[in-house]
């Protein structure tokens, strides 16, 4: 792998040897979108949207990355079939239609556009809220029905001045919709784990310290939380109890958040006046949805809340752009089951990701085996930069020599080593060194410990150190690293072995340890050494032990 300030090249471990990927946008994304990620010519784009399940599954070993909006379902079964896919990118914010934990498992990256239609979303909860406040769905189909004047009787609605608002989830979608909230002159209250007292005070909005304080005595209550485990339901009798006589319920986030049942009773109840949905627990919803039976109050829409020209080209472009520049660069941007790394960060740690590699490696075959740690750490300027891939990427290169079925990568490394009974421990060390920054990985069973360290001069990395003994030599070639006794004649044994067994010498490193009486002789060669020729170097007398590493 090489890799320049500009173009910094995708790591190895995400790299086929061809030159070209394929890509499967299995749902609609805009026309921008796919010309962003078609204009790369090493992509190659199919856009086959609606497929059957059975379908999806069975073209999807084709290809190296997955673009969707909510319709295609990424599940266990497509990532166990999907043996080259290395992203999914969802045009969109939720990615509850993709298995997340199934994408780590199997080494495969998420990403999602976060904010590509945050304004579109929450204009389109606010309408839903506004409509189902005055009634307009309902009125409008009295009007064309012909029943102007019993439709002016009926449909009375609900002022929004001075009421007080709920915003359950006050991240993009949240604050944007409070924003507006606060033009009409709500009293705006947010639940949201993550939303401190200066945010909440920069937003205007008074900050409650559970859902259940938010919802007390609230008119209208927005969900803008993501569907996972812990939020589903979250709106359910007690909670919607909790909320004045009148209020309204608006969802514009994921319909598994509401217990649909729960909202009928309570619209049944007349406590709560009515809802504006535009998601469901199940979609489509069935076309006899208790809700739909309900008069007044009401408003919904399929799904809409993203789907308008510039939401859907932001998250079309946006989605098309990271995966492309993923599969071309290695970068990551928005992952969601990984650390992200932009271009800027990318090219500032892409040198050391490959000593990280290089080290990995390097301890797999000099330091115990079956360790029970992996220890990074981080010396001197090095500690301040974005090292959270340089550490998974000297564990990868450290196990793939354990899984040399290509199946371990950075996504899912964390997973693997855990299951292999290997801890990943990182430090940083402001201590000085003989070197500016350094990288160090020292592999542990026990009481035992193996360590390597290595830097960066100028854009090079090289290993300077191997067992505490300094060395220097470049991290990409053949090595024959040797443990012989400090006396002369070994070298030269060394160099005419390989020079009659026609291996040509590119480089050699000693270093050595006087009070132990022993050194370290690490010779370059240009071809991978065999059998025959290790034990042959491991005869030499005074040679105490041999390895042959490739790195
Ligand atoms: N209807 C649509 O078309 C549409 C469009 C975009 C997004 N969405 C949905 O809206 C959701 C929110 O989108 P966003 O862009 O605002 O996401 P976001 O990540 O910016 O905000 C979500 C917020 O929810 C908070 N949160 C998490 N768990 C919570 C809990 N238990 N209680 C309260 N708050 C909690 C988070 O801290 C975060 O601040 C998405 O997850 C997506 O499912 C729907
Ligand atoms: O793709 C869509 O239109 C829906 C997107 C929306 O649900 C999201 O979570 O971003």
């Amino acid at each position: 792998m090489s890799a320049t300030l500009a173009t910094p090249a995708a790591p190895s471990y995400f790299r086929r040897d061809m030159a070209s990927y394929r890509v499967l946008v299995s749902d609609p994304i805009s026309d921008k979108g796919v010309e962003a990620l078609a204009s790369h010519p090493e992509i190659e784009v199919d856009v086959n949207t609606g497929l059957a399940p059975e379908d999806f599954l069975k073209i999807i070993p084709d290809y190296d990355a997955l673009v969707v909006r909510s319709q295609t379902k990424v599940t266990a079964e497509v990532f166990a079939a999907a043996k080259k896919l290395r992203a999914v990118g969802r045009a969109g914010v939720g990615v509850d239609n993709i298995d997340r934990q199934a994408a780590t498992d199997h080494g495969v990256i998420v990403m999602n556009t976060p904010t590509g239609n945050t304004i579109s979303t929450a204009e389109h909860a606010f309408t839903l809220m506004l409509s189902a406040a005055r009634n307009i769905g309902p009125a409008h189909t009295a009007v064309l029905a012909g029943d102007f004047k019993a439709a002016r009787k009926a449909f009375q609605g609900i002022e929004l001045n001075g009421k007080r608002l709920a915003v359950i989830g006050m991240g993009r979608i949240g604050s944007e919709f409070a924003k507006r909230a606060q033009a009409f002159n709500m009293q705006v209250v947010a639940y949201d784990p993550f939303l401190t007292q200066a945010r909440a005070d920069e937003l205007k909005v008074e900050l409650a310290e559970s859902p259940d304080i938010a919802l007390s005595g609230a008119d209208v209550v927005t969900l803008h939380v993501p569907m996972t485990e812990e939020t589903k339901h979250l709106l359910n009798s007690e909670r919607l109890a909790l909320m004045n006589p009148g209020a309204l319920v608006v969802n514009c986030a994921r319909g598994g958040l509401i217990d649909e049942a729960d909202l009928k009773a309570a619209i049944d109840s007349g406590h709560i006046a009515g809802c504006a949905l535009d998601v469901f627990e199940e979609e489509p919803p069935p076309s006899d949805h208790p809700l739909f039976a309900l008069a007044k109050h009401i408003a919904f829409t399929p799904h809409l809340g993203a789907s308008t020209n510039e939401a859907q080209e932001n998250v079309g472009i946006q989605v098309a752009e990271q995966i492309r520049d993923f599969l071309a660069t290695g970068e990551i941007r928005n992952a969601i089951n990984m650390p992200s790394l932009d271009a800027s960060a990318l090219a500032e740690v892409a040198p050391y990701l490959e000593l990280g590699a290089a080290l990995g490696r390097l301890l797999a075959k000099l330091g115990p085996e079956n360790p029970d740690s992996l220890r990074i750490s981080y010396h001197g300027p090095l500690a301040k930069k974005d090292t959270a891939l340089v550490a998974r990427t000297a564990l990868t290169a450290l196990l793939e020599t354990a899984r040399p079925d290509g199946q371990v990568n950075i996504v899912n490394v964390p997973t693997v080593a855990k299951d292999m009974g290997i801890d990943l421990v990182e430090s940083t060390i402001n201590a000085k060194t003989e070197y500016n920054e350094l990288l160090v990985a020292e592999l542990r069973r026990g009481d035992i410990r193996f360590r390597a360290a290595g830097t960066i001069i100028g854009r090079s990395p090289r290993i300077v150190e191997i067992d505490r003994l300094y060395v220097d030599t470049n991290i990409n070639g053949h090595f024959l690293i040797v443990r012989n006794d400090d006396r002369p004649g070994i070298v030269g044994a060394l160099g005419t072995l390989l020079g009659n067994a026609n291996q040509n010498i590119a480089n050699l490193s000693l270093a050595r340890n006087k009070s132990q009486g022993n050194a370290l002789t690490i010779i370059e060669v240009d071809a991978p050494l065999s059998g025959d020729i290790m034990e042959s170097v491991r005869g030499i007398p005074g040679v105490l032990s041999a390895t042959g590493v490739t790195l």
